[in-house]
C-alpha cells in the first residue's frame, strides 16, 4: 500500500503524517498545535488512538489487538458496515476488514483533519453485490474529535445497509463506571434473548455483561462518566446507541483480549440498526459522531 504523499502535510496549525505499523500496517498520525493527536490506520479506517492537549487518550486499544488481513482490530473505533452484528455477511460486515484509502488531508486553524475512502471492489462484490462510496472524515477540533460517516450508493438499484462505530473507551475501571443519557428510552437487550425493555434508570451500570441496543437513543448526548471525569458524546443522524462491556466470562474467549483488559473499556456505538437505511441509486446519507471530555 503505497500513501499519496501529497496528502502528508505540516504547517503552524498542525500536522498529518504517513506511517509504517505493525505488520506493516500503514497509519496516519494527525496532530494539532495545541497537542491533541490521533493514529488511524488505512485496514478499517481505524481510529486506534485519540490523544487531547492532556495527553489523555479517550480510546482503549487492546494490548493483543491482531494486526492481521481478515480480522478486525479490538479496540479503537471499529467501522461495521454494510452490516451491524450477524447476518448474511460475516459479522459486523467487511469495512473494519478492509483497506481504505487515505483521500484527503486538512490541516487547518482550528481543525486538523484525514478523510478515508472505500469503494466496492471485486471482493466487496462477491457478498454485497453493489456500488458504493464511504467516506470517512476524523477531525480534530480542539480537544473533540469529530466523525463525518457518509454512505453513497454509485450503482443503478437500491441497496440496504445497518452499520456502526464502534467505539471502545477507555475507563478507570468498569465497575465504577456509569454511562446516562439514556433514560425512558427503549432498549434491545442482547443478553436476555432480545427482549425490549424501558430504561428507568438515569445511569447504567456495570455488574456483568452488558449488551444493549437502545432504540433512538442517539437523539440524547450520552455522558461516560468514570472516576477520573466525564466523556460527553453527541451524534447526528445515527439513530440507535450501543452499550457493550463482555465482562469476565464472554471476555475469557476473546484472544485478542489482553487479560483483565474488559475492565478498562465500555464501548459506546453510534449505530443504524433499528431502521435499515434504504439508498436509492445516487443517494447519500450522513451521519455525524463526537467526543471529548467535559
Ligand atoms: O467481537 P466483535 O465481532 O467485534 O463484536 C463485539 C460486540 O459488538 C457489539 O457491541 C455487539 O452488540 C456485541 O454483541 C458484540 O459482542
Amino acid at each position: 500500500m503505497s500513501f499519496n504523499k501529497d496528502l502528508a502535510k505540516s504547517n503552524a496549525n498542525g500536522s498529518v503524517s504517513l506511517h509504517e505499523g505493525e505488520n506493516g500496517f500503514p497509519f496516519v498520525t494527525l496532530q494539532t498545535a495545541a497537542g491533541a493527536s490521533a493514529k488511524i490506520y488505512l485496514y478499517g479506517a481505524h481510529v486506534a488512538t485519540f490523544k487531547d492537549s492532556k495527553g489523555r487518550d479517550h480510546l482503549f486499544m487492546s494490548s493483543k489487538a491482531e494486526f492481521k488481513q481478515g480480522k478486525a482490530l479490538r479496540g479503537g473505533i471499529p467501522i461495521c458496515w454494510p452490516q451491524f452484528g450477524p447476518g448474511k455477511l460475516p459479522q459486523h460486515g467487511f469495512a473494519r476488514n478492509s483497506t481504505w484509502q487515505l483521500n484527503d488531508t486538512k490541516v487547518e486553524e482550528g481543525v486538523t483533519s484525514a478523510t478515508f475512502l472505500l469503494k466496492d471492489s471485486e471482493e466487496t462484490k462477491k457478498v454485497f453485490p453493489h456500488s458504493f462510496e464511504l467516506h470517512y472524515t476524523v477531525e480534530l477540533k480542539g480537544d473533540e474529535m469529530n466523525t463525518v460517516f457518509l454512505v453513497k450508493n454509485c450503482g443503478s438499484d437500491a441497496f440496504d445497509w445497518t452499520g456502526a462505530l464502534h467505539t471502545y473507551f477507555n475507563v478507570a475501571a468498569i465497575d465504577s463506571t456509569s454511562v446516562k443519557g439514556l433514560k425512558g428510552f427503549t432498549y434491545v437487550d442482547k443478553v436476555q434473548d432480545a427482549k425490549e425493555f424501558e430504561e428507568k434508570g438515569e445511569d447504567i451500570k456495570f455488574t456483568s455483561q452488558l449488551d444493549r441496543v437502545y432504540l433512538k437513543g442517539a437523539s440524547n448526548d450520552v455522558h461516560i462518566q468514570d472516576t477520573e471525569g466525564t466523556e460527553k458524546v453527541t451524534f447526528s443522524s445515527w439513530k440507535d446507541v450501543v452499550v457493550w462491556n463482555p465482562w469476565v466470562e464472554k471476555a475469557g474467549g476473546m484472544s485478542d483480549l489482553g487479560e483483565g483488559e474488559w475492565k478498562k473499556y465500555v464501548c459506546v456505538e453510534a449505530v443504524q440498526v433499528s431502521d435499515v437505511v434504504r439508498l436509492e441509486p445516487q443517494q447519500s446519507w450522513s451521519g455525524t459522531y463526537a467526543f471529548s471530555k467535559l
